[in-house]
């Protein structure tokens, strides 16, 4: 069966919805929902009809992404949903389809996603491309190393966040350029970072927030959680959630860790999504104390293959023949000649035989730096020609930090 796809217009953001909520199993709050929508693009939104019925839905969301080297518009792909009652009959396959021939129309060379299960997205050449790090540690377990950075000139300001929403925007627009996979924010995300509606139903406390300054102004801040508790014998037990923290030097990074981890109160830090680089975890002296876990994060697809290789930095010199195998977006399945160093990159189609063959997704997935080459040739899921050449391409594309973006779109 086929089912007519096509954007949706606002008079049909309740059925959309409705796909969404059945899909997810969720229905957000109505406050939710409202920023939502301020943050929907309609004419970037896809519907597949049954007759009148929407039965599977998805949507993009333009974002400016920091890749190696630069920045660049990314298609934030979101809002994926189909109907129970019309699952396994290749709705969300028709919706991938033409959303990549979409994004290809629309001039961008490469989209991104969060999955709600890593085995979903592969099949249409997204790559997992970085990962997050979720840790929890005991207070009283996480003292720094006696060399951690401080600065005298620095003090912690207890604030409300609502009221200092200016500063904190300022702050993350200058960090979020200095690693791959962090996006701009647009006023509707920020009203959804600072959100607080269902504070008291999920128990986990208010939004609160700390900042680091000095003299010439904010250095850096923490959103955070704190839900309260004492356990049977009369000690406190309370356990504060990790929302973000962001800081422009370590002494400002460190000195809210210490404002995060030294809580009166406390006995319990969730880090929430945290970078698998997170610097904390050099300043911890007893590092085995953070009980961590480790997910996929962001899924990059590169939609037209040339155009996203050099649109970021390499950091080595790299001369290889890459044969891209690519059923979903064909025009990229070529042998492609990528010559780059640090200073610039060209790729052009060409008839030499390969170095290497590879599915689009291992591109992807090494596209922000994280260097997911060399795991996917020790797999076994690479087809190298040349001894040595997938070595040099991931270490040309391999950047320091690692990507991670940090915020679920
Ligand atoms: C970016 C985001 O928004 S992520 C959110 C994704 N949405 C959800 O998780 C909401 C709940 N789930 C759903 O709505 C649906 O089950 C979807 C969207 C995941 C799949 O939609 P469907 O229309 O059933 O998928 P479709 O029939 O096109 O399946 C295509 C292929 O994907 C496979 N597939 C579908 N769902 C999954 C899954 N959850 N895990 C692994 N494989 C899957 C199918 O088996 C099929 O494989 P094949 O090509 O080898 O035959």
């Amino acid at each position: 069966m086929t089912y007519p796809i096509r954007p949706i217009d606002e008079s049909e953001w309740p059925a959309y919805t409705r796909v969404l909520d059945e899909g997810f199993n969720s229905r957000p709050h109505p406050q939710q929902a409202e920023r939502w929508k301020a943050q929907t693009e309609f004419d970037r939104t896809l519907a597949a009809f049954d007759g009148d019925l929407i039965a599977g839905v998805a949507a993009l969301q333009s974002f400016t992404m920091t890749v190696p080297g630069g920045r660049l518009p990314v298609e934030g792909v979101t809002s994926v949903s189909v109907l129970p009652s019309h699952r396994r009959r290749g709705v969300l396959s028709a919706l991938m389809r033409r959303q990549l021939a979409d994004i290809r129309e629309h001039g961008e060379s490469v989209a991104a996603l969060y999955a709600s299960e890593s085995g979903i997205y592969g099949r249409y050449g997204y790559g997992r491309a970085s990962q997050s790090l979720f840790f929890r540690i005991d207070k009283t377990r996480s003292a720094f190393v006696g060399h951690a950075p401080t600065d005298p000139s620095l003090r912690i300001r207890v604030a409300v966040p609502a009221d200092v929403r200016a500063d904190l925007e300022r702050l993350f627009a200058s960090v979020a350029t200095r690693r791959p996979g962090r996006y701009d924010r647009n006023p509707p995300i920020w009203d959804d970072v600072l959100a607080d509606e269902d504070a008291d139903q999920r128990g986990d406390g208010p939004l609160r927030c700390l900042l680091a300054e000095d003299d010439g102004g904010l250095r850096g801040y923490a959103l955070f959680r704190v839900k309260a508790g004492w356990d049977a014998d009369g000690i406190a037990s309370g356990e504060l959630k990790l929302t973000e923290l962001e800081a422009t030097d370590p002494a400002a990074y460190a000195l809210l860790w210490r404002g995060i981890l030294d809580r009166d109160l406390v006995a319990k830090v969730d880090s929430g999504a945290r970078p698998v680089d997170d610097p904390l975890i050099a300043l911890l002296a007893d590092q085995r104390q953070l009980r961590a876990s480790v997910f996929d994060e962001l899924w990059v697809r590169l939609v037209e293959v040339d155009k996203a290789l050099t649109s970021r930095a390499y950091s080595a010199a790299v001369n290889v023949v890459i044969e891209v195998e690519d059923d979903v977006c064909p025009w990229n399945a070529k042998r492609w000649r990528l010559t780059a160093d640090p200073t610039g990159a060209e790729c052009k189609p060409v008839e030499d035989e390969p170095d290497v063959t590879l599915p689009v997704a291992a591109l992807g997935s090494a596209y922000l730096g994280a260097g997911m080459l060399t795991e996917s040739l020790e797999a076994g899921l690479l087809r190298e020609h040349s001894t040595g050449s997938v070595r040099a391409l991931a270490t040309a594309m391999s950047w320091s930090p690692k990507p991670w973006a940090g915020l679920v779109f």
